[in-house]
């Protein structure tokens, strides 16, 4: 008789679930017994990088990602990782082992009490089972309800003694199911739209993370070419939907609501596509939109189209909006597609401190092209923007929800997932810290990600936020004097200090050359985010 927990093997490989990112206790290792071969565990050593790097993974593969971690303090280690992954909607399944059945009531030691409330309200849905039987149809659902509708982590706990009950006949049919959606746009609300943009005089494209998730940039482009329109980035990106030296591209919008109005003031129409309406951070209180500006929404996020506090919504798939409305709204004459803007000259190194603009037109000058960044460095955006030629989807990974932590272990999980392109992690000093430890699972799988520590020893946008804020005295703001090569190499890292232009440029060659993990750490001046 198959075990459920042998069930579970076979319907995780049918799934493509063949990579396991798990942190293992007692109550794990009755799943994780029998692993077959096809499935690769990947071992974090804390549960914000193994979260981290399966965001990273499930991101730049596109496909959902597997995780184990241990109970409730596990799951508890996890949950700053997942303020990012809901955020990111990044369809993620988390399990957890839970003690013995019988055991649970009385929590005996390992017992994860009330298991399906703990992670809410940072997942989409979470279950333990009523009873063993159920545990394969409950592994099923929470694949497919992380992959469907609002797509997302989800999660499940399993008493360790179900695994080893007989599976069901009745689950081979789990084998053959499948689950799939369709929400494109109406004939009639992609004719409304046309209509609306065809008639608009001064268009503005706001275009959100979920359009590069969703791997629809290029038709971002076509549409915004044939509009003439200018391209703005939802506020708070997480991934990179529009090349950012595109003539159109104007910039970034700033996660604050006067700062949006002020830029979105001139159009009279702007369409906003795979982002929410917005995400603010920094509060300054005004108006939402000028008086005359309209805003129509397409995001295939239910909430973040039912939350918004103004504008037209439409739940709607955003790759098939994008697709249908690039090949049916009017060209316009349009001087600017396909045009490039240059970049401004970086300020020089000065006694071996970077100003971050210039470590960033290092990496544009000297890194190859289609490398990905993975960046976690919260006082630097400006400079990022201003000095960056990102040019490919899949280009820009960043917290989604400013949950530090993510940046080292997720710039593993995207290596792994495009072994065929360079992976570049750009970090601040403070961020680091958060999830250090990835830099061990990238010496023992030899990953080959090369991380850049920027040492201003200080909580940068912090101290931006206090200025902002008005806090004169905030307390723990530095954290000056951590030697980051010397940690590098604890966790078997090769590691290279680097106080000259040529230094640097060196070090990063020999890096990508290598095959191999490596990190460089760089003392950078403090700017502003
Ligand atoms: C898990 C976690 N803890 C604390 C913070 C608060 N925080 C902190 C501590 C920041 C400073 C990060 O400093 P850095 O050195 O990484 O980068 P900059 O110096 O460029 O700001 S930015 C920010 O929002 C956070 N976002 N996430
Ligand atoms: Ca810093």
């Amino acid at each position: 008789v198959t075990s459920i927990r042998e069930f579970t093997h076979e319907f995780m490989i049918a799934q493509g679930l063949t990579k396991v990112f798990g942190n293992p206790g007692s109550n794990e290792l009755p799943f994780l017994k029998g692993m077959p071969a096809e499935v690769q565990y990947v071992l974090g050593l804390h549960e914000g990088v193994v979260v981290g790097m399966a965001d990273g993974f499930a991101q730049a593969s596109g496909k959902p990602a597997l995780v184990n971690l241990h109970a409730a303090s596990g799951t508890g280690n996890a949950m700053g990782a997942l303020t990012n992954a809901v955020y990111s909607q990044t369809p993620l399944v988390i399990t957890a082992g839970q003690q013995v059945r019988e055991t649970i009531g009385q929590e005996s030691f390992l017992s994860n009490v009330d298991a399906a409330l703990l992670t809410r309200p940072l997942t989409s849905w979470s279950m333990e089972p009523a009873c063993a039987a159920d545990v394969p149809r409950a592994f099923g659902q929470a694949v497919w309800e992380a992959t469907t509708g609002t797509k997302g982590p989800v999660y499940l706990s399993v008493p360790y003694d179900d695994w080893d009950q007989p599976s069901s006949p009745n689950d081979r049919h789990l084998l053959a199911r499948s689950v799939t959606e369709a929400r494109s746009l109406s004939q009639e609300q992609l004719d409304r739209l046309v209509r609306r943009l065809d008639r608009a005089d001064r268009v503005a494209l706001v275009l959100g993370s979920a359009v590069d998730t969703v791997n629809a940039s290029d038709d971002a482009r076509i549409l915004a070419e044939r509009l003439n329109a200018d391209v703005w980035v939802a506020p708070s990106p997480y991934r990179l939907p529009f090349p950012n030296r595109h003539g159109q591209f104007r910039g970034v919008l700033p996660a604050a609501i006067a700062g949006v109005s002020e830029r979105l003031k001139d159009y009279d129409l702007v369409l906003v596509l795979g982002a929410p309406v917005f995400r603010y951070h920094q509060h300054s209180p005004g108006q939402y939109l000028a008086d005359g500006v309209e805003l129509v929404q397409i995001t295939e996020e239910t909430g973040a189209a039912t939350r918004a506090p103004f504008g037209e919504a439409i739940v709607a798939d955003v790759a098939g909006a994008l697709a249908a409305l690039s090949g049916n709204v009017a060209a316009r004459p349009n001087s600017r597609s396909g045009s490039w803007r240059e970049s401004t000259p970086a300020p020089q190194a000065q006694d071996g401190i970077f100003h971050p603009a210039k470590v960033f037109e290092l990496l544009r000058e000297n890194a190859p092209g289609n490398t990905a960044y993975v960046v976690e460095s919260t006082s630097t955006n400006e400079a990022f923007w201003d000095q960056m030629d990102l040019r490919l989807p899949s280009s820009y990974f960043w917290p989604a929800s400013g949950g530090l932590g993510f940046g080292m272990p997720a710039a593993v999980g995207v290596q792994m997932a495009m072994p065929q392109r360079p992976v570049i992690a750009v970090i601040g000093d403070g961020s680091a810290n958060y999830g250090i430890t990835a830099l061990w699972t990238a010496a023992h799988y030899n990953v080959p990600v090369t991380f850049i520590i920027l040492k201003n020893g200080t909580y940068g946008a912090l101290r931006w936020f206090a200025d902002l804020l008005q806090v004169e005295d905030a307390p723990g703001m530095d954290v000056d004097g951590i030697d980051f090569a010397a940690l590098a190499r604890g966790y078997g890292v090769t590691a290279t200090t680097v106080a000259s232009e040529k230094a640097f440029i060196d070090s990063l060659s020999r890096a990508a050359s290598s095959g191999r993990p490596h990190l460089i750490e760089v003392a950078t001046s403090l700017t502003t985010p």
